[in-house]
């Protein structure tokens, strides 16, 4: 067995966020990889009329549990569902719990936060970071612990260009700032936000900015290792390729994007699109848990967990290949042919939202309107244009990350941890990786049928004889409308097809006397 399963053989596991993307797949890989760990204890809370445990058992039937449960179809009974808001003081844990927990936690694994970036501060600040130090507090009470993981984001400091695989000073001291929201109304606080987040994009950065901090400074005598993944997107390997779970970060874009809803967004083409697998910041993730806890570092050690300055794929490259698949493997029921196109040009973008998803979605509504169904396809515009908006800051612009400590890891770990926990990011092949995600998206995300796909292509033919007949139409009715009308348009009409005429004679005289 590797060092680092060994390790983790008869250990009890804290996960917070184990019920979302990536703590599903460190819940996983823990079972899977390190079948000797002894319980995964999982803060959950209730959601959606849904108790805990329900949730629980929901999330473990998941497909991505599949080659787990194929190992040992007993493995649900080392999870441990724990009762616990993050929001609520003492993280509405029972005193019970709380004592079980000190007495017996190994290792901690902080996951949970809004990754929102339209969260407003008040919220943002309460769960990324009052929660973290409630978590912290909770961990400094553990008489058997060797580790402590925070996730945070490589966009924690976006307000820099280069980052480092250090700590920076907070924007602000995060007790002042709660301090003073704490007597605010949301009015006030939604008013200031601008101002506080200064030359961050979102709440999100911000907030998880402070929350390093806070780990930084009030994590006492605990070994912590801090690790920074930049965009999470689907698994490239493990436990299959090109797993996903949600519409987050590029997801989203790609979904409609295949659906041909998404014709144009505001991003650079060769700006480096920093996307990193799921599985590979697990196994980051779980290395440097081992490490943290075998070697005890002095100061917390940051792990910058991006591709970028390793092997670096551009967002133009990113659309050629999402087209590609998404024409070759077709998504159900597209509203037009997939077609999208990335542009950093301000005006052409603007152009391009009118002219292919306004007038679109404006004839798509008349036509429900006249055939008595309620228009949707405006409202739906609306709803995509505020998500890449978001989105488009990170899309425009280029980062630099130092990842001296993931190299270090890497080293660290024998030959057999390198395959088992193989984070090394120059084995991505990403037209290969991005053609998974996007199949992904499609099997996962949307669950489509991959069988479906020949009628899915049956309906991109039916939409391209769609838009020969409407631009054929069009150019009747502006015929009618314009030429056959005015005299002047005739005239420029007539103009122009003689200049075309005798461009054409010319090339063919010229042509002729070259032969
Ligand atoms: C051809 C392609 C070319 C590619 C071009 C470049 C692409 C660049 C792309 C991306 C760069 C990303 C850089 C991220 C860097 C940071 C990384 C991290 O550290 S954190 C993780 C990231 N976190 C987020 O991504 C949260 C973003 N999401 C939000 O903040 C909210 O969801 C928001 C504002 C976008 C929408 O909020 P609401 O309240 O209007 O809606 P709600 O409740 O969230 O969702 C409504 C419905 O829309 C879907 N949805 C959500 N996000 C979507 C999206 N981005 N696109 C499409 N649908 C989305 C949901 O699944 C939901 O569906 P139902 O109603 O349940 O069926
Ligand atoms: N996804 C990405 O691209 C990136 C993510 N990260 C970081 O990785 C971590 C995980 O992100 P990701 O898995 O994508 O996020 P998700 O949104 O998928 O999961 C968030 C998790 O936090 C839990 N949670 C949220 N609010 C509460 C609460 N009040 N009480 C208890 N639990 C709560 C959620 O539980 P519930 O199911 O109950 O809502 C869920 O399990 C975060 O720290 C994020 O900042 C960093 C870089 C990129």
């Amino acid at each position: 067995m590797s060092s680092v399963s060994e390790w983790y053989m008869g250990k009890n596991v804290l996960i917070t966020g184990a019920t979302g993307f990536m703590g599903k797949v460190l819940v996983e890989k823990l079972l899977r990889s390190c079948p000797g760990v002894k319980a995964l204890y999982l803060l959950v809370r209730p959601k959606a009329g849904q108790s805990m445990q329900e949730r629980v058992h929901d999330m473990l039937k998941c497909k991505l549990f599949d080659r787990v449960r194929e190992d040992n179809p007993d493995f649900h009974q080392k999870i441990i569902p724990i009762s616990s808001e993050l929001m609520q003081s003492g993280l509405a844990l029972s005193p019970a719990d709380v004592e079980k927990l000190s007495s017996c936690i190994n290792i901690v694994f902080h996951c949970a936060a809004t990754v929102r970036f339209d969260e407003p501060l008040k919220h943002a600040l309460q769960l990324n970071v009052i929660a973290t130090q409630q978590i912290l507090a909770l961990a400094q009470r553990m008489q058997h612990l060797y580790a402590f993981i925070h996730i945070s984001t490589a966009y924690a400091n976006c307000n820099r260009r280069h980052i480092d695989e250090v700590i920076y000073p907070p924007p602000v001291e995060p007790k002042k700032l709660i301090d003073s929201l704490e007597w605010m109304d949301d009015a006030i606080v939604r008013d200031i936000t601008p101002r506080l987040i200064g030359d961050r994009p979102n709440t999100y950065t911000y907030t998880k900015a402070l929350a390093e901090y806070v780990v930084q400074q009030e994590s006492g005598r605990l070994n912590i290792g801090i690790i920074r993944p930049s965009i999470v997107g689907a698994s490239w390997q493990e436990p299959f390729p090109g797993w996903i779970d949600n519409f987050n970060g590029p997801s989203g874009v790609f979904i409609a994007a295949g659906k041909g809803i998404l014709r144009t967004m505001r991003a650079s083409n060769d700006a480096v699109a920093d996307l990193i697998p799921v599985d590979m910041v697990i196994n980051l993730t779980l290395a440097a848990g081992w490490y943290t806890a075998v070697h005890r570092p002095k100061s917390a050690l940051v792990y910058n967990c991006t591709t970028g300055g390793i092997n670096p794929f551009h967002w133009g490259e990113i659309e050629h290949h999402v087209m590609s698949t998404f024409k070759r493997n077709p998504l159900e029921q597209a509203f037009r042919r997939p077609n999208a196109n990335i542009t950093s040009n301000y005006l052409i973008n603007q152009y391009w939202i009118l002219v292919s998803h306004k007038f679109p979605a404006l004839i798509y509504d008349l036509f429900l309107r006249l055939s008595g169904q309620k228009p949707q396809m405006m409202r739906i515009f609306t709803r995509l244009h505020k998500a890449i908006a978001l989105l488009e800051y990170f899309s425009s612009q280029d980062w630099e990350w130092n990842s001296d400590n993931m190299n270090m890891l890497m080293n660290q770990l024998s030959a057999e941890d390198r395959r088992t926990f193989n984070f090394d990011v120059h084995q991505l092949n990403w037209p290969e990786y991005i053609e998974n995600y996007c199949i992904g998206t499609k099997k996962y995300v949307l669950n489509e049928d991959m069988s479906d796909i020949p009628a899915a292509r049956q309906h991109l033919r039916k939409l391209r004889n769609i838009r020969y007949t409407f631009n054929t139409l069009l150019l009747v009715f502006i015929w009618r409308v314009f030429i056959a009308r005015s005299q002047m348009a005739r005239n420029i009409w007539y103009f122009v097809v003689s200049l075309c005429f005798k461009f054409l004679s010319y090339f063919r005289a010229s042509s002729t006397l070259t032969n």
